[in-house]
């Protein structure tokens, strides 16, 4: 099972690289570490499990976060209407977006980064997104709010990007123009 002891932290050269694409129809091994990812997904949400094994909890996990430069995420987590959003992807990719922008109004975390980074993270208001899952059906994808944030923190994670990149270092919670916030 993964554990905290399996991700890999700011200073990994795994974080900033640009991952590869990986062979569709998904190998043994590649649909296997998907679906290892999205257990610890559930696993770090579950109180008892995330407080015997020390998981910290998170909606979404890329395979550059295990050291592994290859375009696999993971996402599960339920939203406020209670829909289940549970997806292991392969090669995604966002092929379209809004001109708004959005950000979580309490800022980002993740799970590779050990501090607090504040700041408001703008991103794509409403995105459209393909990819492949696991069971190598092409998947296509309108997402806003929440889930099109997650989902743009983990395809970042895939190109080398940390969510403080995002982040105006001059006024970290200056909100960009025609962005609205997401609580
Ligand atoms: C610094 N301020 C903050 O962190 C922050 C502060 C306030 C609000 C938000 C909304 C913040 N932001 C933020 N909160 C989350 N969680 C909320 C708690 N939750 C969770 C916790 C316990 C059980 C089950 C669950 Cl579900 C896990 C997920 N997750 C992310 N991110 C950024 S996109 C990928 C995603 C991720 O999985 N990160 C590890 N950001
Ligand atoms: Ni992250």
């Amino acid at each position: 099972m993964i554990t905290m002891k399996d991700i890999v932290r700011e200073g990994h050269p795994a974080l900033t690289k640009v991952s590869q694409e990986v062979d569709i129809p998904l190998s043994h091994e590649d649909k296997a570490l998907l679906e290892e990812m999205i257990q610890f997904l559930k696993n770090s949400q579950n109180e008892e499990v995330a407080a015997k094994y020390n998981l910290r909890a998170g909606v979404g996990i890329a395979a550059p976060q295990l050291g592994i430069n290859k375009k696999l995420m993971a996402i599960h987590f339920e939203d406020e209407n209670g829909k289940l959003y549970s997806y292991g992807l392969a090669n995604p990719k966002i092929v379209s977006h809004s001109v708004g922008k959005a950000y979580l109004a309490g800022g980002e975390g993740c799970l590779s980064v050990d501090r607090q980074v504040e700041g408001y993270v703008p991103r794509h208001a409403r995105i459209t997104l393909k990819a492949t899952d696991m069971d190598n059906n092409p998947v296509n994808l309108r997402l806003k709010g929440y889930p099109s944030i997650v989902f743009q923190h983990e395809v970042d994670h895939l190109n080398g990007i940390m969510f403080y990149d995002h982040i105006n270092k001059d006024d970290p919670f200056e909100v960009p123009d025609n962005a609205r916030p997401i609580e």
